[in-house]
């Protein structure tokens, strides 16, 4: 009891009130030392079990509610045994893979991954699909999005997958299988895609590093920028126009995409370990990143609505889409989903059904849920599951 007060005590006071203010119970933030940390086996290493344990030199204990998933203690490292260095394995928190699960992604899928970077739920999501399908993923940030693509690399998953910087609030490209739903390009002059390959030429170099200088985000017309693809992806042989192009905005429930992820920005405030790090980076850093109002009251939730209309917008009928945030404030969570669900009616919010098997709660809105330090001994995460009803499923509801 006395060692959690004076966890809590470390606190700055404008982060207590923020959790006040949003309900939530501090004490969660001293379980901090005690979640356990948690790794995904590459699937064909589900036999490694006993030599990765003599690795790292402590046990595998399964997760039994998530196959593919074990714990391992808080303060065990991973990163320097071969297994890790192998891509035997890779972290990843259990209810990422939690949210990652309630997707329902079978082999073949389209999938988009709305904000992407750094990449272990994509991994999870390559995984799943294997080798047939393709997945898409999605950032604003430019080095986040390079640690993606080096992340995919080293666990060989890149073969169906495709990289975009780009603003996922307005996104458009649908997966590259549908291109007869397209008018055929006929600019044959136009170069094709080639192999990707890290080197590129002098000529593209200068023009990235001169773009990088003026913004370290964002390209800067705005347009999508495809920094990697497979093989496998689609988009060898491609014209630009033909892959940088959009639908009709009726043909994305044809052509779109069969599950989205939007695992949105948000203050992360669910991420444990990411708020203890602020001992070491600063409170004041946590300040502006985190408790700044206008970010977390108003630019925030409109920028995780917009995440959420656009992944919509870009499913298939019938898809499904996860939203999942690491904050556990009702503002960025129930109230946007709420919100919208209220102005669309092709919408509809989906039980889980395998979470009856979870241990986590229900969140405000019924079949959302949360996972939460003391409920789940995971990091916090939100997580709503939404279905495209079809043209016709719509009529009757709105009947
Ligand atoms: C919670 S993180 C995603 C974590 C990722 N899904 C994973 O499993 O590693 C949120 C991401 O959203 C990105 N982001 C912020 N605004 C965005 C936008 N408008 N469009 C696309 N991505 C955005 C951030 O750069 C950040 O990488």
């Amino acid at each position: 009891m006395e060692e959690e007060t004076s966890k809590l005590q470390q606190f700055p006071e404008s982060f207590l009130s923020f959790l006040e203010a949003n309900g939530l119970d501090p004490s969660i933030y001293t379980h901090a030392d005690s979640i356990p940390r948690y790794v995904r086996l590459k699937p064909g290493f589900e036999n490694a079990v006993q030599e990765i344990e003599s690795q790292i030199n402590c046990k595998l204990e399964k997760v039994k509610w998530l196959p593919g998933f074990y714990s391992i203690p808080p303060h065990v490292h991973i990163a320097r045994s071969k297994a890790y260095q192998q891509g035997m394995m890779y972290g990843i928190d259990a209810a990422s893979g939690a949210a990652v699960s309630a997707l329902g992604i079978s082999p073949g899928d389209h999938v988009l991954d709305l904000c992407a970077a750094p990449g272990a739920k994509l991994c999870m999501m390559l995984d799943l699909l294997g080798d047939k399908g393709s997945a898409t993923g999605v950032d604003v940030a430019r080095h986040r999005l390079a640690s993606c693509r080096t992340l995919l690399l080293k666990y060989g998953l890149g073969e169906r997958s495709r990289l975009f910087l780009a603003d996922g609030t307005i996104f458009s490209v649908p997966p590259t299988t549908n291109l007869t739903c397209d008018e055929p390009c006929v600019d044959d002059h136009e170069d094709t895609f080639k192999q990707w390959t890290s080197r590129r030429p002098y000529k593209e170099r200068k023009q990235e590093a001169k773009a990088r200088k003026i913004s370290s985000v964002l390209p800067q017309n705005g347009q999508p920028e495809i920094i990697f693809y497979g093989q496998s992806s689609g988009v060898i042989g491609l014209k630009k126009k033909q892959l940088y192009r959009s639908l009709d905005e009726n043909d994305y429930a044809y052509c779109g995409y069969d599950k989205v992820l939007v695992d949105a920005e948000c203050t992360h405030d669910g991420s444990i370990k990411h708020i203890q790090k602020f001992e070491q980076w600063g409170w004041t850093t946590l300040e502006r990143r985190v408790l700044d109002a206008e970010r977390t009251d108003i630019s925030l939730a409109s920028l995780q609505l917009n995440l959420l209309r656009n992944g919509f917008r870009l499913l298939k009928e019938a898809g499904t889409l996860v939203y999942s945030t690491c904050s556990l404030t009702h503002a960025q969570n129930e109230d946007v989903v709420d919100q919208f669900l209220a102005e669309n009616s092709s919408a509809e919010l989906q039980e889980i059904e395998m979470a009856k098997d979870w241990p986590c709660r229900s969140g405000r809105t019924p079949k959302t849920l949360r996972f939460d330090p003391a409920t789940s001994a995971t990091s916090g995460l939100f997580v709503a599951k939404i279905r495209k009803l079809a043209l016709k499923e719509t009529e009757k509801n709105v009947l």
